[in-house]
């Protein structure tokens, strides 16, 4: 019942559809960094979640951690350049990311990360997607999220006070520049009760 009335307060149509990306809001970081925000990009936010919830092959990682094998602390799911992905409409945004920042970024988004947060404890740890290019050239990682809002937190790698955004619902953030490389961000856990939240990540060749 709680559940049934949040989802409702937050989103009364099951009609998954995008809104414009005209009303993007800039927030200037520092050290060549920024971040992008759309509160709502996405209405039917909560059919979607349903949809990517039932839908994608999730998976469970464990990584090594020093002489320690670990579970990563979320479930993943990742389509590589080419792959269709599990649901239409993020094949929409995708491409409307594309359009809307061709110029600045000067090349697609072709790839798509999703991780399930299933409840608080569920987290990502601090860093940067630094792997590939992210790590030399400035790029842009692009993220829609759905289901319960989670805190994203972002701080500048050298520290210093950190940079919150409560993202679910359908909210979109772009972070840009050279957030990936001055900038780390991370999910906390969290001891508040927390729903479920499905994050989508696009992102450029070679950006991981
Ligand atoms: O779930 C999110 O919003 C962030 C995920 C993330 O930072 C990553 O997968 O690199
Ligand atoms: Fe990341």
């Amino acid at each position: 019942m709680a559940a049934h009335l949040q989802g409702s307060l937050f989103d009364q149509t099951d009609e998954i559809r995008l809104g414009p990306l005209t009303d993007v809001r800039r927030t200037v970081l520092g050290d060549g960094a920024w971040i992008d925000t759309l509160p709502g990009w996405l209405a039917g936010a909560d059919a979607l979640f349903g949809d990517l919830a039932e839908g994608v092959p999730w998976h469970a990682e464990r990584r090594r951690m020093y002489e320690r094998t670990v579970e990563v602390p979320r479930l993943l799911s990742y389509y590589g350049q080419g792959e269709p992905l599990p649901h239409p409409v993020l094949e929409r945004a995708r491409d409307a990311l594309s359009a809307r920042y061709a110029d600045e970024l000067g090349e697609p988004f072709v790839t798509a990360g999703l991780c399930y947060y299933r409840d608080g404890r569920d987290s990502v740890a601090w860093h940067g997607d630094r792997i590939g290019r992210g790590a030399r050239e400035d790029t842009m990682v692009a993220i829609l999220s759905v289901g319960a809002p989670r805190d994203l937190l972002l701080r500048p790698a050298g520290g210093g006070p950190s940079v919150r955004r409560a993202l679910g619902h359908g909210d979109l953030i772009v972070m840009g520049g050279s957030c990936q490389r001055t900038w780390e961000h991370a999910v906390p856990k969290t001891a508040r009760s927390a729903g479920p939240r499905i994050s989508v990540q696009f992102r450029p060749r070679g950006v991981n």
